[in-house]
């Protein structure tokens, strides 16, 4: 009954985004059969709804295929999904510590692109073999000769018999599967030895608990073995293990080295499971646990308050079950003078934020007010402290303050010729320090900028693509804190300060910002019996200043004489309006003006 071992393949595909690399996971699952075709959904491995409609693959998914190759042999194939944005490189480092090997997706049209780059090093840190594929190639545009040559030049690995394919019409998916299996290495490790296996994902199931995805590194696990999780300490039995249907869980009797698949135990605490960490035989420990996975730390902050302050210990409870799932979302309780009790959330990036905003909505049917999102600031203090600023809000008193520093990243951006002029100008804009371009062809720049991470979480990213047409591709990372001249903007209205609308902004830039919030904020307020100022200030001083009039007349006085139902109907209108309001002194503010200051930049 046991799996040789010479048998597995563990593999993941790595791409740029939009490169193709949930296609040809699609492809690879329907030419083995393991689907039948009725049973393939457009984009299996997709399989959350968000990333159907968004056409972008956010958690890592894991499937088992069988393949019977050419030399008459059946394999099992364990393919694990990445995702491929720059916000998700967590995840896809997670992925990669489970696998063995690596498919490499270029697209034949748009050639080696910044994310590439990053994915393949990712790769290579964790001794991955890398297989690179040419797809797409059914484009009038694609050129596979040169992204072949590219592929070895600069990123510097074979390509040269790389299968040159069309994940969409299925071209050439056959000689993939061969390849996986002569150039992927089969896993090695004893299935006699005490249990080491790593976890690189869990989820939380209302029937099942927690279930434990792990790749078995060293020994066997069984159905009512004891087992523990090596830095947490917790200890349960194991009530099931498994692989990965497409988009089902499989049980089987054991799981032994070499292998991918999941484990159910009596697991109480949902926070015993950390990804990253060892599972082991509580009976027959193994000695030490595998490196576990590099710790990310959140680079984006935001409130988030339950529209129906009731709902707090839902938002609680669904905060805790998806962390599980994502370890990289980080939460501490907080309140708000004007939204109440709700969660400080720090995040990887801005789409991170919102995806995690939308699975809790749709998820955990939790309405959500979210404020605008900010990065940490380092806060020197004359008394010597340096404090880790999340919340606008606590910043200290002028006074009290030496100075402040903000993130840097050091960003890549690749980005065909014609468009280096117009790249260069909006890294300036957003005060970047620029540090070299180098032509990695005739036609293509890599060129590097020092950027203040709070300039580029809002909207940069859209406008790279707007002004490049979308030929340009980025990729950043954390490069340290610089001292920096930042002010707290603080908004009024009707002379009380929100705390929930205040935030740090960049000294130069704070008329701008504070005008436009303002303009954006009497758009949003509805009027009311008396006039409303809204006021921009920093340290007290007003720097803009917008005013919603008075309104005249009451919501009834339009059905004057109307029948008797017409006006329980609107004041009904009113009362649900009412809910979704939050009250500032004595004015309502509607819960979209929290969120308005994130919109700004669209303007
Ligand atoms: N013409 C053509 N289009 C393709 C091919 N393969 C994929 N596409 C299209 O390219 C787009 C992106 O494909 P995906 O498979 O979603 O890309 P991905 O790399 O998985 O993207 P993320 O999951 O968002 O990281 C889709 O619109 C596909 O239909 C191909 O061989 N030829």
């Amino acid at each position: 009954m046991s799996i040789d071992q010479s048998k597995i393949r563990n593999f993941c595909i790595i791409a740029h985004i939009d490169h193709g690399k949930s296609t040809l996971a699609d492809r690879i699952i329907e030419r083995t059969g393991t689907l039948t075709s009725r049973e393939m959904q457009a984009q299996v491995l997709d399989n959350m709804d968000l990333e159907r409609e968004r056409g972008i693959t956010i958690k890592s998914q894991a499937v088992r295929i069988i393949y019977k190759a050419n030399d008459g042999e059946e394999y099992i194939f364990n393919l694990i999904d990445t995702p491929g944005h720059v916000d998700f490189n967590y995840e896809v480092s997670r992925s990669l510590a489970a696998c063995d090997g690596a498919i490499l997706v270029v697209d034949a049209a748009q050639g080696v692109e910044a994310q590439t780059l990053a994915n393949v090093y990712l790769a290579l840190d964790h001794d991955l073999d890398v297989m690179p594929v040419i797809n797409k190639i059914d484009l009038p545009s694609a050129q596979p000769d040169e992204v072949v040559k590219e592929i070895e030049d600069v990123i510097g690995i074979e390509a040269e018999d790389a299968p040159r394919i069309s994940a969409k019409t299925g071209l050439n998916i056959d000689q993939v599967l061969e390849q996986i299996v002569t150039k992927i290495p089969a896993p090695t490790g004893d299935k006699e030895a005490p249990l080491q296996a790593l976890i690189f994902d869990a989820l939380y199931d209302s029937y099942k608990g927690v279930i434990v995805f792990c790749r078995i590194k060293e020994g066997t696990v069984k159905v009512g073995d004891t087992i523990r999780m090596m830095a947490t300490g917790a200890q349960s039995e194991v009530t099931e293990v498994g692989y990965f249907g497409a988009g089902q869980f499989i049980p089987c009797d054991e799981l032994a080295a070499g292998m991918v698949g999941y484990l159910c135990a009596s697991i109480k605490n949902v926070r015993d499971t950390r990804v990253g960490d060892t599972v082991t035989n509580a009976d027959r420990p193994c000695s030490e646990p595998l490196p576990g996975y590099k710790k990310v730390n959140p680079m984006v902050y935001c409130g988030m308050y339950p529209a129906d302050s009731a709902k707090y210990p839902d938002l609680r409870d669904a905060l805790e079950k998806l962390q599980i799932n994502d370890a990289s979302l980080q939460y501490e309780p907080e309140t708000s003078l004007a939204l109440g009790f709700g969660f400080r959330c720090g995040f990887l990036g801005l789409l991170h934020l919102e995806i995690i905003q939308e699975r809790l909505e749709r998820e955990f049917n939790l309405d959500l007010v979210t404020t605008a999102p900010g990065v940490i600031y380092k806060v020197h203090k004359t008394n010597g402290e340096v404090m880790d600023l999340t919340n606008p809000s606590n910043l200290p008193d002028p006074s009290e303050i030496e100075y402040m520093e903000e993130p840097v990243v050091s960003a890549e951006i690749m980005v065909t010729s014609e468009y280096v002029g117009a790249i260069m100008k909006l890294c300036q804009e957003r005060r970047g320090v620029y540090l070299s371009m180098e032509y990695l062809e005739e036609t293509r720049a890599l060129i590097k900028y020092d950027l203040p991470l709070n300039e580029i979480i809002y909207d940069f990213f859209d406008a790279l693509k707007s002004r490049s047409r979308g030929y340009a591709s980025f990729d950043y990372e954390l490069k340290g804190y610089e001292r920096s001249e930042l002010v707290k903007l603080d908004i009024l209205i009707n002379k009380e300060q929100v705390d929930a609308l205040s935030f740090i902004v960049f000294k130069d830039s704070a008329y701008e910002r504070g005008r436009k919030m303002c303009e954006k904020l009497k758009e949003e307020i509805p009027r009311h019996l008396f006039e409303i100022p809204i006021q921009a200030a920093v340290g007290g001083k007003v720097i803009a200043r917008e005013t919603v009039k008075a309104m005249r007349k009451d919501v009834l006085a339009k059905c004057y004489g109307g029948d008797i139902s017409r006006k329980k109907k609107l004041l009904e209108k009113q009362k649900e309006g009412k809910k979704r309001m939050r009250q500032v002194g004595n004015v309502e503010i509607p819960q979209e003006a929290f969120m308005s200051v994130l919109k700004l930049d669209e303007d």
